[in-house]
């Protein structure tokens, strides 16, 4: 099972990870992404979730029209692994 990162490992990856950030718990990473409209959202939506499933790694997460907004975390782990840092990098990949 991945391991939770340590306080350092999860400014680190963050560092590398422009417009996520660190919930007050330090349990999750959050990201709102905004797109030109719902055709756009829905499908940035399916893309990540043939990889989310693939990775057998799911993001919580909720769509608002053009809005996706995204939340992760390793609910195995209890927190924050590195399966959440690669899931928000092809998410970054997949939006752009
Ligand atoms: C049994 C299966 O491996 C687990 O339930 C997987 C599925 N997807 C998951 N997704 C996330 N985000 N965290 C998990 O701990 C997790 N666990």
């Amino acid at each position: 099972m991945a391991e939770r990162l340590t306080k350092d490992q999860r400014r680190e990856a963050l560092n590398d990870l422009p417009g996520w950030s660190l919930d007050p718990e330090g349990d999750a990473i959050e990201k709102t992404f905004r797109f030109a409209g719902f055709i756009e959202a829905f499908g940035f939506m399916t893309r990540v979730a043939l990889v989310a499933e693939k990775m057998n790694h799911h993001p919580d997460w909720s769509n608002v029209y053009r809005t996706v907004s995204v939340r992760l975390t390793t609910h195995d782990a209890g927190g924050l692994t590195e399966l959440d840092i690669k899931l928000a990098r092809a998410m970054d990949r997949l939006a752009g």
